[in-house]
C-alpha cells in the first residue's frame, strides 16, 4: 500500500512525521510538491520518495493525500483525474478545510472512492484528534485511511453535516491554545518569570489538565467536576475564574467557534 502526499507544507509534513515516528514505514510514502525541493527534502529527512510531478505520484500511489490549501484544490485535481478516474483501487483522500465530499466529486467529474479528513498539527508528535467521513471508498479503503491517521493520534468517524464544528474545536483550537499559553506567558513575565519559564509552566499545565480530564473522562466526569476539585472556597482559583468570565471567556470562545464556522462556509 503506497501513501502519496501532494503538498508537503505544514499538514503534510506532521502527518508524515508523525506517522513515521509511530512506526508507518516512510519507504511506503511519496511526496510531490509545487516546489519540488520541498518534496525531496522531506522525503530525504524520513527515507521515503519523492515524485517528479503530482500526475507522477497520482500512478504510484493507492491512496492520494491532498494536502494542499482548499483555493489549489481545483487545479490539482485537475491534474490528477486523468489518472484516478476509472480506477477506484486509487482512494482519494482530501485534508482541506471548507471543501465537501461532493464539491470534490463535482471537480473530478466521476463519483471516485473519496475519504474527507480533518486532523490537527499535534499529528507531529502523534496527538492529533482526526475526524473522517467517506463517500465511495470500500471498508479496506477507509481502514487504511484511518490505520495512517490513528498513527497521528486519536480518529472518530463523524457526519459530514458536523466537519464545520469539528474543524474549530480540533483543528483550529490549537493556534486558539497556542494564543492562550502565550497569553498566560505574558501574564508570567509582568510577575516577573521568563517568558521562556512562564511558557513551559503554562504548555505543562495546559497537556497535565487535557490528560486529567481524557483519562477521568473515562469515569464519566465531566469539565465542570474537575472545575470544582481545583477551586477552594474564598481562594485564589475562583477570583481567577471570575475575573476570566468577567473578560467574557465563555462568550469569546463561543464567539471563535462561531466565526471558524462561518468562515469555513466561504471557502469551498
Ligand atoms: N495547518 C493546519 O493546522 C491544518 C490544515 N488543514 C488543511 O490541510 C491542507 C494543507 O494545509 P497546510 O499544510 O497548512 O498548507 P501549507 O501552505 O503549509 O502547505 C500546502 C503545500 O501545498 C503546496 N502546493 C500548492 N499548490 C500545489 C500544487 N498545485 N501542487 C503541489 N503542491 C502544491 C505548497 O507549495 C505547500 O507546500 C489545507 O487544505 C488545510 O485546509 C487541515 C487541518 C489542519
Ligand atoms: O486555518 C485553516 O483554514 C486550517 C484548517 C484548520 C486549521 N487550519
Amino acid at each position: 500500500m503506497r501513501i502519496g502526499f501532494i503538498g508537503t507544507g505544514a499538514m503534510a509534513q506532521a502527518i508524515a512525521r508523525g506517522a513515521v515516528a509511530s512506526g508507518v514505514d516512510p519507504a511506503t510514502l511519496v511526496f510531490s510538491n509545487r516546489t519540488a525541493t520541498k518534496a525531496c527534502d522531506l522525503a530525504d529527512e524520513l527515507g521515503a520518495t519523492a515524485a517528479s510531478s503530482n500526475a507522477s505520484l497520482a500512478r504510484q500511489a493507492d491512496i492520494v493525500i491532498l494536502a494542499v490549501k482548499p483555493k489549489d484544490q481545483r487545479a490539482v485535481i485537475k491534474e490528477i483525474s486523468p489518472i484516478v478516474v476509472g480506477h477506484p483501487d486509487v482512494c482519494v483522500v482530501s485534508l482541506a478545510a471548507g471543501r465537501t465530499l461532493d464539491q470534490i466529486t463535482t471537480d473530478f467529474g466521476a463519483g471516485i472512492p473519496l475519504v474527507r479528513v480533518m486532523p490537527n498539527v499535534a499529528a507531529t508528535v502523534g496527538q492529533s484528534m482526526t475526524a473522517l467521513t467517506a463517500a465511495r471508498a470500500t471498508d479496506a479503503q477507509v481502514a487504511a485511511v484511518r490505520f495512517l491517521m490513528d498513527s497521528i493520534g486519536r480518529t472518530i468517524l463523524i457526519d459530514e453535516d458536523y466537519f464545520p464544528v469539528f474543524q474549530a474545536l480540533a483543528s483550529c483550537s490549537p493556534a486558539w491554545y497556542f494564543q492562550i499559553v502565550d497569553s498566560f506567558a505574558r501574564a508570567g513575565l509582568k510577575h516577573g518569570l521568563s517568558k521562556d519559564s512562564a511558557v513551559e509552566i503554562a504548555a505543562q499545565a495546559m497537556a497535565g489538565a487535557a490528560a486529567l480530564l481524557l483519562a477521568e473522562r473515562e469515569n464519566g466526569t465531566i469539565p465542570a467536576q474537575l472545575i470544582d476539585r481545583v477551586t477552594s472556597p474564598g481562594g485564589t482559583t475562583i477570583a481567577g475564574l471570575l475575573a476570566a468570565e468577567e473578560g467574557g471567556l465563555s462568550t469569546a470562545l463561543v464567539s471563535a467557534v462561531d466565526a471558524s464556522i462561518h468562515a469555513d462556509s466561504h471557502l469551498g
